[in-house]
């Protein structure tokens, strides 16, 4: 190399090119990016190795970064002055319809909950799970007619709303419809719900190593379909270690949720195998629950009105331990997932080096529970005889094949819906990806994590190096037309290096932080 005379000093005040990621409609893969970085690279050094260029590149996005860091501090206060406001308008102002489901109350589950609740130990949650697909688990949580009252609650907020000219905060920048349950007064009884019953199903049904066991934070919201409003939703990963939807009601045709394989960030726009795809019919009264980095949507809507309350529930412990620079073990080509041969993880073992051990073990330092340690959750003292949050999360169901180490076939996989498939080669997609025009408009490159933005957590959850694509309000699109902002260099995170999300427009005193 004709320049090694430069050491880091002189990279370092090295005329600096513009950014490498340009804001483009184009998917950019990682190579055709560090394709793009290596031209708009200054003289002297082009013609560095590789490595050199990786190292002056970490700097520069370094420096971004910081530059960064303090408008998002900025722009945080600004945002949690408004959030603020809005939910004292709210409190002060809007009379609920049904104040008593602010409270958890035994009569408001559905019976089989209430025996786990009352009866608590692993075998008891894991037993009132379905697995409908690796991953995916339906049981019943709140009954038929608390799912009624909450929707005439949503109705009587909407139709409040309007008579003062409030301006709604819509649940993220993909719904332009649904609510904050969080901003209504829900925010104790939904956070008691996921530190107490949420956490311990949770726990039992999918492990530590998922954040499940040290779930302490939530985002509520109902979101809501009908065929003159939002129809479907696109292709996403939510901003949560585990989501929990319920259907509300009512009665609907079509939207159809559909999944497409748990992936880390760094292979979130992977292809999937034919055993990834699977489409669920969702039933007013049945909750679905997930980890949240299992990408998936909802199709379009034919007839009727759908509404469901979403837990997007987190846990910092889990955020801060984990380095989602590599893939976890979460993810469908980490080596010791169940779907790992299925998925083509083999190629990948080498990469994913973090384990999860490691991860558990970092967990606990820090405080959070895993399936083996005991509860830290005594928080909160609950209105019903179960005790929400004073029991101990349970080990994983000990007979979830599904996390059993080395599950699911070897088989040759297929694109998946972000990737057109060739004929024949499995499973068609769904009918719809959302379109990618909607997804673009919702991402951003700014970011304040969800948790913060939504201030509906009692602690909030710590943005992590995940290097992948941010979306507005913790929605994180995998279509294939990713804008560039979103794509991620070997080894350099881009996007904020943060699971966090934009928001949009800020009006005072209205506060529609969920653009
Ligand atoms: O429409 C649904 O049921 C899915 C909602 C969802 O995935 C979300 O809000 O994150
Ligand atoms: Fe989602």
């Amino acid at each position: 190399m004709a320049a090694a005379a430069h050491d880091a000093s002189e990279m370092a005040g090295a005329p600096v090119p513009p950014p490498p990621v340009v804001a483009s409609k184009a998917f950019l893969t990682p190579a055709a990016m560090w394709e793009r970085f290596v031209k708009a690279l200054p003289e002297g050094i082009k013609d560095k190795s590789e490595n050199e260029q990786v190292a002056y590149f970490r700097r520069l996005y370094a420096s971004y970064q910081q530059q960064y860091s303090r408008e998002r501090a900025k722009r945080d206060r600004a945002v949690f002055a408004c959030i603020d406001q809005y939910r004292s308008y709210i409190l002060t102002h809007y009379k609920p319809m049904h104040p008593e489901l602010r409270e958890l109350r035994d009569g408001f589950f559905d019976e089989t909950f209430l025996g786990a609740l009352r009866d608590p130990s692993p075998e008891a949650w894991a037993s009132i799970a379905t697995q409908v697909h690796p991953g995916v688990y339906t049981f019943r949580l709140l009954n038929e007619a608390w799912c009624k009252r909450l929707l005439e609650e949503v109705d009587h907020f909407e139709m409040w709303s309007k008579e003062v000219s409030l301006h709604v905060n819509r649940p993220n920048s993909m719904n332009n419809y649904g609510c904050v349950l969080d901003d209504m007064g829900f925010n104790d009884v939904l956070q008691r719900l996921t530190i107490g019953p949420i956490r311990q199903l949770a726990a039992s049904l999918f492990g530590a190593a998922s954040g499940a066991a040290s779930l302490d934070s939530h985002h509520g919201f109902i979101v809501e379909y009908a065929v003159p409003k939002d129809r479907s939703l696109g292709f996403h990963v939510d901003d949560s270690e585990i989501t929990v939807n319920l259907c509300l009601g009512t009665e609907f045709e079509g939207g159809d949720l559909f999944f497409r394989g748990e992936r880390c960030p760094q292979h979130q726009q992977d292809p999937c195998a034919p055993e990834e795809y699977f489409q669920y019919k969702h039933r007013p009264g049945v909750a679905v629950m997930h980890i949240g980095r299992h990408r998936h949507g909802a199709l379009p809507l034919t007839a009727g009105r759908r509404a469901n309350l979403i837990l997007w529930c987190r846990s910092s412990a889990f955020r801060e331990a984990s380095d989602l620079s590599h893939c976890q073990p979460f993810c469908a080509r980490h080596p010791t997932h169940p779907m790992a041969a299925a998925s083509g993880a083999a190629a990948a073992a080498a990469a994913a080096s973090a384990g999860r051990g490691s991860t558990e073990r970092a967990i606990e330092a820090r405080g959070g529970s895993s399936s083996s340690s005991s509860s830290s959750s005594s928080s909160s003292a609950s209105s019903t005889g179960a005790g929400l949050g004073m029991m101990p999360p349970p080990a994983r169901h000990p007979g979830d094949a599904r996390r059993s180490l080395g599950g699911g076939g070897a088989r040759a996989s297929s694109p998946c819906l972000a990737h057109a498939p060739a004929p024949g080669s499995g499973p068609a997609p769904p009918a719809e990806p959302a379109s990618p025009e909607r997804h673009q408009a919702d991402f951003s490159s700014d970011g304040i994590s969800h948790s913060e933005r939504h201030g509906s957590t009692s602690s909030r959850s710590t943005a992590v190096s995940a290097g992948s694509p941010s979306s507005s309000c913790g929605h994180r699109p995998v279509v294939a037309s990713v804008p560039a902002t979103s794509i991620v260099v070997p080894g350099v995170g881009i996007g904020g290096g943060d699971r966090s999300a934009t928001f949009g427009n800020t009006h005072a005193g209205a506060a529609q932080h969920g653009p």
